[in-house]
């Protein structure tokens, strides 16, 4: 016995999966006893994964509750939409904390988790269980739960753009428009038409506009921190790198607020909170700048022709948009410094 906390993961091969995996050894309070795959059950993860040779557990067959529950206390799903809806309800009554990073239980409508995802949705009741883990948000929500459910990575990086303009009542959330572009590794490991080399190589392309899965959950917060329905414009697209997500926003301000004052308020509304970085005037922050790190950095500027407010915001998708914050719920729903297992600085160049 270790005395440290036993965390499996579901999902072990995909990209998510495996940046759990390599985030989770660094943790001082956490060890990795279970990593389970429905495709190459049998094999040591380095097997696939050279990078990974550290890790000596082989991969696991068979998503069975009790199985995982006999050697984890937590469980990380890193699952295709549709898998943790049907899963999570069984590790639950095992006993076993879930942290879903798929989009199964960010949406709090059935209805609406339908019409977007074009899935089964889980049980109302489970869905009204779920907390929402955008971290520097809700992140006190998210102590002692058994069930969180970790934000898409377009929202993470938007959401944390948007909110405390929208709650403090300096932009008017009727306005907003989004425009957001992902690194590749977004789409996942699996090959796909739309995402192989030559697709994508030199080319720079819009997707899902109007259609993305992404919306509603945007909604869903904005709704809540502005007090009143919120709709919006949101359009994706992909650019030819491998990781980052750059949420580029343009809203109309309420009031008279300079560049300062913008900076100023999201200072002291993320006061404490390490993993945002609030750029001083003039400084627009860039995905090399976050990039394998758990950080989200936003820049300002007010632009005094038209009244409206430029918001730029920066992550790194399968960190701060996937596993880095799933481990930093996983700090906060255990009582610990938001951090451990992710104070270090971005890689550069
Ligand atoms: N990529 C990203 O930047 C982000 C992804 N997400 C979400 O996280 C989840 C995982 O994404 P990502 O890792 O990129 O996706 P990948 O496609 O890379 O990996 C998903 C993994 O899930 C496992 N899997 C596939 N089908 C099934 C199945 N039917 N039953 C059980 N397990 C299955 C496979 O692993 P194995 O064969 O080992 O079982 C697969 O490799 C998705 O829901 C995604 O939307 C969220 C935020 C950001
Ligand atoms: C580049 C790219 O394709 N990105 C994915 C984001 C996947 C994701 O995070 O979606 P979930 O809501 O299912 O978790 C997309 O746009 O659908």
């Amino acid at each position: 016995m270790s005395g440290k906390l036993n965390v499996a993961i579901v999902g072990s091969t995909g990209y998510g999966g495996v940046e759990l995996i390599r985030l989770l050894t660094a943790h001082p309070q956490v060890e990795v006893t279970s990593v389970i795959s429905s495709s190459s059950a049998g094999t040591p993860i380095a097997e696939g994964y050279p990078h990974l040779t550290e890790i000596r557990t082989d991969l696991l067959d068979g998503i069975e509750a009790a199985a995982i529950r006999a050697k984890a206390d937590v469980v990380f799903l890193a699952t295709p939409a549709g898998i943790a809806a049907k899963l999570a309800p069984e590790l639950l009554a095992e006993g076993l904390k879930v942290i879903d990073i798929s989009g199964d239980f960010r949406l709090k409508s059935p209805s609406l988790y339908e019409e977007w995802y074009k899935k089964s949705p889980a049980e109302e009741a489970y869905l009204a269980q779920a907390v929402y883990g955008l971290a520097e948000v809700f992140g006190e929500e998210v102590r002692g739960v058994d069930l969180i459910s970790n934000p898409g990575c377009y929202p993470t990086a938007t959401l944390l753009g948007l909110v405390p303009a929208v709650k403090e009542g300096w932009i008017d959330p009727a306005t907003i428009i989004i425009d957001a572009k992902s690194g590749v590794s977004g789409a996942g490991r699996g090959a796909s038409l739309g995402t192989h080399y030559s697709e994508i190589n030199e080319n720079f392309k819009a997707y899902k506009v109007n259609k993305h899965q992404h919306i509603p959950e945007i909604e869903q917060v904005l709704t809540r921190v502005a007090g009143k329905p919120v709709v919006t414009t949101f359009t994706t697209h992909l650019v030819p790198m491998t990781r980052g997500i750059m949420s580029t926003m343009y809203a109309t301000i309420q009031g008279e607020h300079t560049d300062q004052d913008f900076i100023d308020l999201y200072r002291r509304y993320y006061e404490g909170r390490k993993f945002v970085r609030v750029r001083q005037a003039g400084q627009w922050p860039a995905t090399k700048e976050v990039w394998g790190s758990n950080y989200c950095d936003i820049g300002f500027a007010v632009d005094s022709r038209t009244g409206r407010l430029t918001i730029v915001s920066v992550i790194d998708n399968l960190v701060k948009g996937a596993a880095g914050q799933a481990i930093q719920n996983l700090n906060l729903m255990m009582g610990w410094d938001e951090g451990l297992g992710l104070n270090f600085v971005p890689a550069y160049p």
